[in-house]
């Protein structure tokens, strides 16, 4: 059995300027034991995906299963399936952070959880904030106690929306380690990030969203490799050759070039040496998810001028 399938899903909403197309037709399925990233530019569509996978909204025609459980036909099996953590912070400030977890977990029907909670409080490091109340605690605090919200009817899937914005990189650490932990546990994680490293380092298999479609799904070092390996970055002041500026991506001075080994670094420098173009900070770099993020996208519009 999957831990989650999206089926053909597609929701339009209808706004002042007309229906907007949210998601179009989107299919795809996760796999226990996934750790699966959901990557895509604002507006792509992942947090209408994951608001009807929490049955938060409805699609406008499709069908979403966690493990095996049709999210509309029965949305309170589903929940107890999955654990949301949302992007932003919801508590209630009268609360203590065990109280909280005590609450959340009255509400699954699990009384007596304080064994999983001391286990929570301990791995995302909030043990010493246990009776301390939710609105003392610092931002990032408050991200780990939605955390340990998310979790404390132990989900088989774990679904993580944006997780690290603005967190520090001591708390994204010991977060990704927690997570981790749980992910060789046997727990399912759907991971959506704007960080593209974090997915390139955490997520097994990518699904890239834009405009409310798939525009790849595949596994992470297929995905890597399939965009070739490596990049020519250098700064210049100067046009660059015809042959070049068409492959080239180009951010004010700087210029990056795809190429796929070291004679065609060669050949690239060779070019410019030619042309007379005067290069500044140049290096060579392996091509890391952004980069087939932005040529995907590059290859995507190029479609749709077509
Ligand atoms: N309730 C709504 N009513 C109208 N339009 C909406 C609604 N919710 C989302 N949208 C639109 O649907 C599209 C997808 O939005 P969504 O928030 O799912 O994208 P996203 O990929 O999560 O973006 P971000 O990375 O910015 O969070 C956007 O064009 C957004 O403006």
């Amino acid at each position: 059995m999957s831990a989650v399938t999206f089926e053909q899903v597609s929701k339009q909403f209808r706004t002042s300027r007309g229906v907007l197309q949210a998601l179009d037709q989107v299919s795809f399925t996760i796999e226990p034991g996934e750790f699966f990233g959901l990557l895509g530019p604002n507006g792509a569509g992942k947090t209408t995906l994951i608001s009807i996978l929490a049955g938060l909204s409805r699609p406008s025609t499709g069908r979403v299963t966690v493990a095996g459980v049709d999210v509309h036909a029965q949305p309170l099996q589903a929940r107890r399936r999955l654990g949301v953590v949302p992007q932003e912070l919801v508590f209630d400030p009268f609360f203590t952070v065990r109280e909280a977890l005590r609450f959340q977990s009255g509400y699954f029907g699990l009384p007596r959880n304080d064994d999983w909670i001391d286990e929570l409080l301990a791995g995302l490091g909030l043990r010493d904030k246990a009776d301390t109340n939710m609105r003392q605690l610092s931002g990032g605090m408050k991200r780990r106690v939605m955390v340990a919200q998310a979790l404390v009817h132990r989900p088989p899937v774990i679904v993580l929306d944006e997780p690290t914005a603005g967190v520090d990189v001591e708390l994204r650490q010991s977060l990704w380690a927690f997570i981790a932990q749980l992910n060789r546990q046997g727990s399912t994680v759907l991971l959506t990030t704007h960080y593209l490293e974090e997915a390139e380092a955490l997520c097994t298999r990518i699904a890239m969203l834009r405009a409310g479609r798939v525009v790849a799904l595949e596994r992470t070092a297929a995905l890597l490799q399939r965009f070739s390996a490596h990049v020519v970055r250098f700064k210049t002041d100067q046009a660059l050759p015809p042959a070049l500026a068409a492959r080239a991506r180009v951010t004010g001075r700087i210029a990056q070039i795809k190429v796929h080994d070291a004679l065609e670094v060669e050949q690239v420098l060779a070019t410019l040496r030619q042309a007379g173009v005067v290069l500044e900070d140049v290096e060579v770099h392996k091509a890391d998810l952004e980069d087939v993020f932005l040529e995907l996208m590059a290859q995507r519009r190029q479609e749709a001028v077509a």
